[in-house]
């Protein structure tokens, strides 16, 4: 593989922009005289743009095996690395269900294949997401699984759920769970309130998620496992992690992009795209969030990339199936909640987006700083460039944004994984 040369890039912001050496997959050099002597090396022309490390999304659903109609693993890799992730996590939600290391096998090997972005198959934590009996955790284990979760469903029995923080505890695994109280969502469509109630649409109340957080935190406590809690949406959630954080429980959590930015006013628009799970809560929930991320109650922000069909969408409210597409607008809306309003700079940004959840998945090759000696898995961020968003021209199969026709301020230049450059200029590298 030739030496890259990134030029005039500035590492997190900082500084006046700099060159960058890349040889055999590792930083080499960081300087003016970085690219002296790295003859037929590789360039990209950073144009003064902001260098990270690559992002590292806990949260994706790619869909394959079973609804290659929507995403596969090639088209979601291809979003990922337009987005700027060079690590992602692939939900076990699949069809079949990623309960056992032959699926797990077969998706983390589709994903080398492709090679554009690390695949890190989840694991189901029960057999078939059915929530009554533990999957082979063990045998996932050794698979190379180090995050187990039910998301789409809520490991709901307590005494299931203890166990599960029990076997991942002794596998040095994590569970990452889906806070709903069942009996309290069912035939839910909606944040339970204002708007949801004008629309005559049932209730997801924000005590539903809370109560289920506050239960796992304890059972963790309990048992001394790690727990990660899946796309925290509402005030009181955020309040409960400060708590159980406060008295040294091991929880970490994510917010996706779109509980930072939306709010259920646009339920308004009667419009399924936003549609999602958990569903879009009210500003003072946003606020709250955005507060939460910057101070580190909330530890980083996961895409929740949820591919769905156009007949899965574009139906009736009740209809219509939850989630958002997620992986190429992360970074621009991370930018407005988070960025543009003071609330973050860009180590902030490498924080949430890669160094925190690259430590709560365990992975020691990414979330790196930026230095000398250190695993080339980087991206190069245009912090001013505005763009439109448009469905039809992400790279996934569905176009299932919420983010449709809105203008962002944020573009990924370039994704660079083990060396390699994957994207460039919005398109993937040959
Ligand atoms: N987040 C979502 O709205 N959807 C997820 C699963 C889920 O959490 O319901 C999906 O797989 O589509």
């Amino acid at each position: 593989m030739n030496p890259l040369v990134l030029k005039g890039v500035r590492p997190y912001g900082e500084g006046d922009p700099t060159d960058v050496l890349v040889r055999d997959g590792v930083i080499a050099a960081i300087g003016a005289t970085a690219a002296d002597g790295a003859a037929g090396a590789e360039t990209v022309e950073g144009g003064g743009a902001v260098l990270l490390p690559g992002f590292v999304d806990l949260h994706t659903h790619l869909r394959e095996p079973g609804r290659e109609d929507t995403e596969t693993i090639a088209t979601g890799s291809a979003a990922a690395a337009l987005g700027g992730y060079t690590a992602v996590f692939a939900m076990a939600n699949t069809d079949p269900v990623a309960d056992n290391a032959v699926v797990v096998e077969h998706v983390a090997r589709r994903g080398r294949e492709v090679g554009l972005v690390d695949v890190h198959p989840v694991g189901a934590v029960t057999v078939g997401l059915a929530g009554e009996r533990l999957a082979e955790l063990g045998a996932m284990a050794r698979a190379g699984v180090r995050v187990f979760s039910d998301d789409g469903h809520c490991v709901h029995d307590p005494l299931l759920m203890r166990r599960a923080l029990e076997y991942s505890k002794a596998l040095d695994a994590v569970v990452a769970q889906h806070a709903e109280e069942p009996r309290l969502t069912a035939g839910a469509q909606a944040h339970e309130g204002e708007h949801a109630a004008r629309l005559g649409l049932q209730g997801w109340p924000a005590a539903a998620e809370e109560a289920i957080v506050a239960r796992d935190c304890l059972l963790a406590a309990q048992v001394g496992a790690r727990l990660h809690v899946c796309h925290v949406s509402t005030a009181g959630a955020a309040d409960v992690l400060a708590w159980a954080k406060a008295r040294g429980t091991q929880v970490s959590a994510e917010v996706t992009p779109h509980h930072l930015l939306l709010t259920d006013d646009r339920l308004a628009t009667y419009d399924p795209v936003n549609k999602v799970n958990p569903p879009l809560r009210t500003a003072r929930d946003v606020e709250r969030l955005r507060q939460a991320l910057a101070d580190g109650v909330i530890d980083c922000v996961a895409t929740d990339h949820a591919p769905h069909a156009v007949q899965d969408k574009d139906c009736e409210w009740s209809a219509a199936r939850p989630g958002m597409l997620g992986l190429q607008t992360a970074l621009p809306v991370v930018v407005e909640t988070m960025v543009r309003t003071g609330l973050l700079d860009w180590r902030g940004v490498a924080r949430v987006l890669s160094e925190r959840p690259a430590a709560i998945a365990g992975l020691p090759d990414q979330g790196r700083p930026v230095e000398v000696g250190e695993p080339a898995n980087l991206v190069l961020v245009d912090p001013g460039a505005r763009w439109v968003v448009r469905g039809a021209e992400l790279a996934s199969i569905a176009a299932n944004t919420p983010f449709e026709g809105m203008e962002l301020t944020g573009r990924v230049v370039a994704t660079v994984l083990r060396g390699r450059v994957t994207a460039a200029g919005g398109r993937i590298a040959a």
